[in-house]
C-alpha cells in the first residue's frame, strides 16, 4: 500500500515463502521512480536487471552493459525502494576472471549500489564463484535456462530444456548452485514441466520468466508488463497490465499541441511582478 511501512523480504523469508507455497513476485526497476512505484505496489523483490541495456539504454543485447551502468542504476533503485529486497545483476564478464577481480566487482556493487543481493548467470561452471561470494556474506541469486549474456553462444533467445538431456543438465546446474549457496534461482524460458520438476527438487525458490506456473515465483521486466516502449515484438510469456507508453506519448502530444496553439501556458502558470517594476521598465503608463 502506498506510504505504508512494509517489512522487506529476506533470504530466509523467501525460502519460507516457498515452503508455505506463497508465490514470490519480482519485477525489474531501473531508476528512482520505477523502484518507488514497485515498492508501493508490493513487489517482494526488485531486480535491477542488466535488461536495462535493452529497455533503458537501447542496446540489442545485455552484453554492452558495464559495471558503471549497473552501479548508476542500482544507486537510483536503492534510493527509491528502501523497504524492498533489491537484487542487482552482475554484468557480462565481471565474474569470469580471477576471484580477486570478481570480488572487486561484487564489492563495488554491494558498497556503492547497496543492493541486498547479486544475480549471476550460469550453472555448475560458476558454482565455485557463487560459493566464494556467499562465503563473503553476499546473497547470490542464480539464473539458468536462457542466459542472455550467452546469447551468441546459445544462438538466439530460444526455449531451454526441450530434450531430456538438456533438462537433466538444468537440474544438475540448479542443484550445483543451491549447493554453492544460492538463495534463489531464476529460470528463464524453460519448458514448463521441466521448470516445475526442478522447482520441486530444490529447497530454494525458483523464480520463473517464461517458465510457467510451476515456479515458486515470477519475474517480468518493468517495460514489458507496463508496455513502456515504442514496441518491439510482443513476447509470448508477457502479460501487459498497463499501456504507459501510449499514456506518455498521448500526454506529450497534447503538450506539444497546446504550446503550438498557445493554449499553454495560461496566466495561472506564470508569475507576476509588481507594478513599480513594470513602470520603471516601460515608463509611465
Ligand atoms: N524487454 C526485455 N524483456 C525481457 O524479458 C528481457 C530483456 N528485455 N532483455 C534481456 C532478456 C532477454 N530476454 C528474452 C528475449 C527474447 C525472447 C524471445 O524472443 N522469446 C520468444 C520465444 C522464443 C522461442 O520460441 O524459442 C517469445 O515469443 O516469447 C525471450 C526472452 C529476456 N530478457
Ligand atoms: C529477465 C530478468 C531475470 C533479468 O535477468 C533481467 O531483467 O536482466
Ligand atoms: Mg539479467
Amino acid at each position: 500500500m502506498p506510504g505504508e511501512a512494509r517489512k522487506p523480504a529476506t533470504v530466509s523469508k523467501l525460502r519460507k515463502m516457498k515452503q508455505d507455497r506463497q508465490p514470490i513476485a519480482m519485477v525489474t526497476a531501473y531508476d528512482y521512480p520505477s523502484a518507488k512505484l514497485a515498492e508501493e505496489a508490493g513487489a517482494d523483490i526488485v531486480l535491477v536487471g542488466d535488461s536495462l541495456g535493452n529497455v533503458v539504454l537501447g542496446y540489442d543485447t545485455t552484453i554492452p552493459v558495464t559495471l558503471e551502468d549497473m552501479l548508476h542504476h542500482t544507486k537510483a533503485v536503492t534510493r527509491g525502494a528502501k523497504q524492498t529486497f533489491i537484487v542487482t545483476d552482475m554484468p557480462f564478464l565481471t565474474y569470469h576472471g580471477s576471484i580477486d577481480a570478481t570480488l572487486q566487482h561484487a564489492g563495488r556493487l554491494m558498497r556503492e549500489g547497496m543492493p541486498q543481493a547479486l544475480k549471476l548467470e550460469g550453472g555448475a561452471e560458476i558454482a565455485p564463484t557463487v560459493h566464494t561470494l556467499t562465503q563473503a556474506g553476499i546473497p547470490v541469486m542464480g539464473h539458468l535456462g536462457l542466459t542472455p549474456q550467452s546469447v551468441h553462444q546459445i544462438g538466439g533467445y530460444k526455449v531451454q530444456g526441450k530434450s531430456a538431456e538438456q533438462a537433466q543438465k538444468l537440474l544438475q546446474d540448479a542443484l550445483a548452485l543451491e549447493q554453492a549457496g544460492a538463495f534463489a534461482i531464476v529460470l528463464e524460458l524453460v519448458v514448463e514441466d521441466v521448470a516445475e520438476w526442478i522447482s520441486k527438487q530444490l529447497a530454494v525458490p525458483t523464480i520463473g520468466i517464461g517458465a510457467g506456473a510451476g515456479c515458486d515465483g515470477q519475474v517480468l521486466v518493468f517495460h514489458d508488463l507496463l508496455k513502456y516502449d515504442a514496441g518491439g515484438p510482443a513476447k509470448k510469456f508477457v502479460q501487459t497490465y498497463a499501456n504507459i507508453g501510449e499514456t506518455i506519448r498521448g500526454g506529450i502530444a497534447q503538450y506539444v499541441e497546446d504550446v503550438k496553439l498557445r493554449k499553454f501556458p495560461q496566466q495561472k502558470h506564470a508569475f507576476q511582478g509588481d507594478n513599480e517594476t513594470l513602470t520603471s521598465l516601460y515608463g509611465k503608463s
